[in-house]
Order: structure tokens, then C-alpha cells, then sequence
């Protein structure tokens, strides 16, 4: 499949530290891409240099094929998006901050405010003004602002970010009713990777300015493996005991309470003697699936950054 959005290289320095180092990546037409990644990871500055926000130092950004013109405003109308907290009007209601930015940004298309306010689930009618929104009604607003040009592809900085998990679920669902049923191509991004599990068909892990993996989810789920956690009382002492007793253990240290240990295990009963008989009190012992926070903490090497 063609990408919409292709990067190449980019690299961005802030004076002597290096934000962005030579990221590429393919975001497909139609689908939900995940940027996935610690706080200060360099996802905002992906998407800032997309949108002509900040420039790159080095690198290429192509839309729809053509190499991105930051002169060129016609390029970005395909483009909509939420970077930030969304500002408005405080003392206005959506409909009316709504239709403040069409001015503004020459959307004259009729309805255009109400599909979009719809669309989020926002009442245009309502005279509710926007210092009484909710965090979640606010978010809903700015993705609404985001799509009031019929864009084809939106561009969302951390769209669930201070939501209670009711309003999480709702920015979720409005995602993946403007994917799968207005083809909208979509860019999020997030430090939680449980909120965006359910809803990205790729992602990147970006960890400090780079690119650890690009892949889809599906590829990804099937890489899940299946692990048991030993909650113990002390995971140095049991890490020394598992390497002097097995040669090739394939285990990570979560943190000062859980082991866990990869593969589907015969060897539960005698790793819970072994660690008893070393002194090691063992609290609790389940065996579970990875998520992808799992897999992103192997993937950087466990809780050691
Ligand atoms: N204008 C700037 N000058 C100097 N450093 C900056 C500037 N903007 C961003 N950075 C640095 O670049 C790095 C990447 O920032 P960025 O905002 O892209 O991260 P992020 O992954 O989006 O994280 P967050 O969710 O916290 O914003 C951070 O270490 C940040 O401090």
C-alpha cells in the first residue's frame, strides 16, 4: 500500500542535543499509526516537523508522493491536527469556537461545523460554554476543530491525554469511527501504550530521537509471547540464582518485585523451589500473555531507562 506519508532521515538538533535522529517512517492511507514512546521521545517533534511547526535539520517528509514545501500551504490542507492542549475561547460555546476558526482558516463549506461537532458526539445547539467543558468534551472539541476542513489525514498529539478512562474510551471510539468509516488516515500519539493498543493498525516505538521498530500490530501480536511472573521478595538474589542455575534462561527484571520469565514453562515448579531454597521468599507465580507495554519494556531493555 502507498504511503500518505512518508519520512526519510529526519533528524532535528536542537542547538548541541539531538531531538530527532535520522527517523524514517511509513504511515499507510487509511489506517491508525502509532507513535509510541517515553515522554521527551521526540514524537511531538515528528509530527511539529510534518506540519511545518519546526523545521528539520536533515531529512525529507514526502505527502502523498510529493516532497513537503513548507511554503506551499495548499500541500497542508490535506492535513488536519491537534498538537498540544487545544486553545479556545473559554467565554464561547463549541459551536461558536468552531465558528470562529472556520473564519479563519476559510472553511465555508455549510454544514461543515455540525458534521464535525456530530461527528465527536458534541451538541451544536448546546450554549454550554467551553470554561465548563469536561477534559474529555474539550479533547472532542479539538479533534472536531481538527476535521472541520474534511482533512484526509489528522495528526493527534496524545489526544487522551488527562482523560478519565470514560472519556479515553470515547476519543477511541470517535478515532476509529473517523478510520474505518470516513477513511481518514490517522497519526497519534501516546505514552500509554495500553490506550493505543486496541485501536493502531502500525506503530513506531520511538525511544530518544530514534526509531526502535516500525511495525504492524498484528506482526507485533503475534511476537507476544507468553511469560510466568514470580513475585519475589528479592529479584537481584533471584536473578543470580536463575543464571547460576540455568544457562540460557530467557528472563527480565520488571522491578524490585517481579521476574519474569519467557516461554511456556515445565520448569515452574522447580524454579519456585529453587528460589525458596535459596532463601527467596516467592509471593505469588502467574503466567500470562505480554501486552504491548511488555513488549516495548524488552524491546529497551526493561525498566533499567
Ligand atoms: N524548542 C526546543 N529546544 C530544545 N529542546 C527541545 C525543544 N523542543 C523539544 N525539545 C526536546 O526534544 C526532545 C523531544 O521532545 P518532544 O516534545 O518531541 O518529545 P515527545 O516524545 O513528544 O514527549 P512529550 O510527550 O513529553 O512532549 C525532548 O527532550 C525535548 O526536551
Amino acid at each position: 500500500m502507498e504511503s500518505i506519508i512518508e519520512i526519510k532521515g529526519l533528524t532535528k538538533e536542537y542547538s548541541s542535543f539531538l531531538a530527532l535522529d535520522n527517523i524514517s517512517l511509513k504511515i499507510k492511507g487509511g489506517k491508525i499509526y502509532g507513535l509510541l514512546g517515553r515522554n521527551g521521545a521526540g514524537k511531538t517533534t515528528i509530527m511539529k516537523s510534518i506540519l511545518g511547526l519546526t523545521f528539520p535539520t536533515k531529512g525529507e517528509i514526502y505527502i502523498k508522493g510529493s516532497l513537503i514545501d513548507y511554503k506551499d500551504k495548499d500541500q497542508f490542507s490535506i492535513i488536519g491536527s491537534m498538537i498540544d492542549t487545544p486553545a479556545f475561547y473559554s467565554n464561547l460555546s463549541a459551536r461558536e469556537n468552531l465558528e470562529l476558526f472556520a473564519l479563519i482558516r476559510g472553511v465555508t463549506e455549510k454544514n461543515a461545523i455540525e458534521k464535525s461537532l456530530d461527528l465527536v458526539g458534541l451538541d451544536s445547539n448546546s450554549n454550554k460554554i467551553f470554561a465548563s467543558f469536561s477534559m474529555g468534551m474539550k479533547q472532542r472539541l479539538g479533534i472536531a476543530n481538527a476535521i472541520l476542513h474534511e482533512p484526509e489525514v489528522l495528526i493527534l498529539d496524545e489526544p487522551t491525554n488527562g482523560l478519565d478512562p470514560i472519556g479515553i474510551v470515547e476519543v477511541r471510539n470517535i478515532l476509529i469511527d473517523l478510520c474505518k468509516n470516513y477513511n481518514k488516515t490517522i497519526l497519534i500519539s501516546s505514552h500509554i501504550l495500553s490506550e493505543i493498543e486496541k485501536i493502531v493498525d502500525d506503530i513506531a516505538f520511538i525511544e530518544r530521537g530514534k526509531v526502535l521498530e516500525e511495525s504492524s500490530m498484528e506482526d507485533i501480536k503475534n511476537r507476544y509471547e507468553k511469560y510466568t511472573s514470580y513475585i519475589v521478595s528479592d529479584v537481584n538474589n533471584s536473578a543470580r540464582v536463575l543464571e547460576e542455575s540455568y544457562k540460557s534462561l530467557n528472563y527480565i527484571v520488571i522491578d524490585n518485585q517481579e521476574i519474569r520469565v519467557f516461554g511456556l514453562d515445565d520448569r515452574t515448579n522447580r524454579i519456585n523451589k529453587l528460589l525458596i531454597n535459596n532463601g527467596i521468599d516467592v509471593f505469588q507465580i502467574t503466567t500470562q500473555n505480554e501486552s504491548l507495554e511488555d513488549y516495548f519494556k524488552k524491546l529497551t531493555g526493561g525498566d533499567k531507562n
